[in-house]
């Protein structure tokens, strides 16, 4: 039986592992579930699932981790709030089922180096296909790392044509239903920017060596090649229930958690060029990748804020890329350390909001 902590058990990744332990509940015992703020809806689950201890906030989160025993610690927790919470989990030995990306691409090294080998399982689904995949094979034998990328909601739209979406627009996913944040970072194409982010730390690959395709089936979740020319692939319909399975007991399989492909029916899987002029976030994401330091902490942060200005009509769609952009033009790297982060992301913040005040 492992024994389960779900952080942002309230959102769209938490509701779904709850789902995956609801059906498996002989594998599977939920010991602490946390929230942001939404009590109503931790207090139902908590019910549902004989949990006795839950948190509201990161930082009773972290108290909660450091003060309930698990196997492993799912952080579903939208946004790099997420950062204390995941060194919390890999503080306390617990397995990470890392679905919040952002705390991996802010505290980098900070995060890598307190984890032990294999203590970081990914919960994103370009990752965990990537993961898997890599079981063909060595390290030494990879030679590149292909994230496919569903292009959103306006894969195909030119500059001129981004300039008037709306918000409500950009929260159309073509083929994923997930929380405000992930959805529209999926629309600016900035989510494949953090990814490839997150795959050059969890795989140790270098950012010459991350490429990204774009596949609006959203079925392959990820690619390796490897040095003799093989590609491995990982296909499955879009479901993130399979990838939060592997999180909970990787590398073990749970049967029946998500449905196989139908063979029997036309299968259309396209693959075409990332559109960079129009979608300018993965040379972004690749540049302050290559920079390192703070640079990916404030790419992030500016985001954060740019995504809500954004969807409280303060700016327009291509305004995020373009604060972005300015944010991290002007950032002087800080020193790698977890005040060093903070102070660099409270700075993108203060950039960024401002940047939205002199577009008002
Ligand atoms: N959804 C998906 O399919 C995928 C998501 N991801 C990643 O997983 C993470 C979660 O995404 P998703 O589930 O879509 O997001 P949601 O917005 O649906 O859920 C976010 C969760 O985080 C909680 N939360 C928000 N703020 C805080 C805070 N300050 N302290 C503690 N908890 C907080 C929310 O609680 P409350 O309800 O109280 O606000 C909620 O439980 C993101 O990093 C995303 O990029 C990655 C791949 C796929
Ligand atoms: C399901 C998942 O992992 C999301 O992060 C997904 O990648 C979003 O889709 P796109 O960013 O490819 O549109
Ligand atoms: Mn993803």
């Amino acid at each position: 039986m492992r024994r389960v902590i779900i952080l942002g058990s309230t959102g769209s990744i938490g509701v779904q592992a709850l789902d995956v332990i609801a059906a498996n509940r002989d594998r599977f015992e939920v010991v602490g579930l946390t929230a942001g703020t939404n009590a109503d809806a931790l207090a139902g689950q908590a019910a549902a699932f004989g949990v006795a201890d839950t948190a509201l906030g990161a930082e009773d989160s972290v108290a909660l981790i450091e003060s309930v025993a698990a196997d492993v610690v799912l952080n579903g927790i939208t946004g790099s709030v997420g950062l204390r919470p995941t060194l919390a989990a890999l503080r306390s030995g617990a397995t990470l089922a890392l679905a919040n990306k952002e705390s991996l691409i802010v505290g980098g090294e900070l995060v890598t180096d307190a984890a032990a080998p294999g203590q970081i399982v990914p919960v994103d689904s370009e990752h965990s296909a990537i993961a898997q995949a890599l079981a063909s094979g060595t390290a030494a034998e990879v030679q590149r790392l292909v994230l496919t990328a569903s292009g959103g909601p306006f894969r195909g739209f030119t500059r001129e044509q981004l300039a008037a979406v709306t918000p409500q627009q950009a929260l159309a996913h073509p083929t994923w239903d997930m929380g405000l944040v992930v959805t529209t970072n999926s629309a600016t194409l900035v989510n494949k920017g953090l990814e490839v982010i997150e795959a050059h730390h969890l795989f140790g690959v270098d950012y010459d060596h991350i490429d990204v395709t774009v596949h609006p089936q959203s079925i392959v979740h990820s690619m390796v090649e490897f040095v003799d020319g093989s590609t491995m692939a990982q296909a499955s319909p879009p479901d993130m229930r399979l990838p939060i399975s592997l999180g909970l007991d990787w590398p073990h399989r749970v049967a029946g958690v998500g449905r196989p492909l139908d063979w029997t029916t036309v299968q259309n899987w396209t693959f075409e060029p990332l559109d960079s002029e129009a979608f300018p976030a993965v040379e972004l994401a690749k540049r302050v990748g290559r920079l390192g330091a703070t640079f990916p902490a404030v790419f992030n942060a500016a985001n954060e804020q740019a995504v809500e200005a954004f969807h409280a009509n303060a700016i327009a769609f291509l305004d995020i890329l373009d604060i972005v952009t300015e944010v991290v033009d002007r950032h002087e790297p800080l020193e790698m350390t977890l005040e060093g982060v903070l102070e660099a992301e409270r700075w993108a913040r203060v950039q960024a909001d401002a940047a939205v005040t002199a577009r008002a």
